[in-house]
């Protein structure tokens, strides 16, 4: 593995995300008032886009323990067959880290700050790196796919990239 090389946090935008999914930020949201308005319905923050080879949504929640830090990059994953969903639901900032698709393999990560009260759906078939929490334990509601085919692609990178502690 050649010489690492620093991997800098962005700012969360959609437009900076857009190539890689959507952000799910309330601030940004449609919100309709429900309930007699006692309810703000912050709608439709994403399309689940699951039923690729006959898949379908599901909710599930992942505990994620907080990487140590300065975290290497070195692997990037995408699923073929589904978009990928996190919603924290510990309020803790965290990172997404994902990259552009060259010829089958990932290209340059791009590392987003997300704050804690912002998710972000991956759509299907982007490279991105496994959930990165930080600082503590964090739980995420995730809405993916469930179903047949092989929805996990990985990729090693050669040389690793470093992010450093962000805390
Ligand atoms: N393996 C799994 O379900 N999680 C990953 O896809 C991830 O992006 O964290
Ligand atoms: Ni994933």
């Amino acid at each position: 593995m050649s010489a690492m090389q620093k991997l800098e946090l962005e700012p969360l935008t959609a437009d900076a995300f857009a190539p890689f999914g959507t952000v799910l930020d309330t601030g940004a949201a449609e919100i309709r008032m429900i309930n007699g308005g006692t309810t703000e319905r912050f709608h439709a923050l994403a399309m689940a886009d699951t039923e690729t080879g006959g898949g379908r949504t599901i909710l599930s929640l992942f505990r994620g323990q907080p990487r140590s830090f300065p975290y290497a990059v070195d692997m990037m994953e995408r699923h073929p067959l589904g978009s990928q969903a996190f919603f924290p639901l510990t309020p803790r900032p965290w990172i997404a880290v994902v990259a552009p698709d060259e010829n089958g393999r990932p290209g340059s990560p791009r590392a987003f700050a997300v704050a804690g009260h912002v998710g972000v759906q991956y759509a299907r078939n982007v490279w991105h790196h496994p959930l990165i929490a930080v600082g503590a334990p964090s739980d995420f509601l995730v809405m993916d796919r469930e179903g047949d085919g092989s929805n996990l692609e990985e990729f090693s990178y050669d040389q690793a990239y470093m992010i450093m502690d962000p805390t």
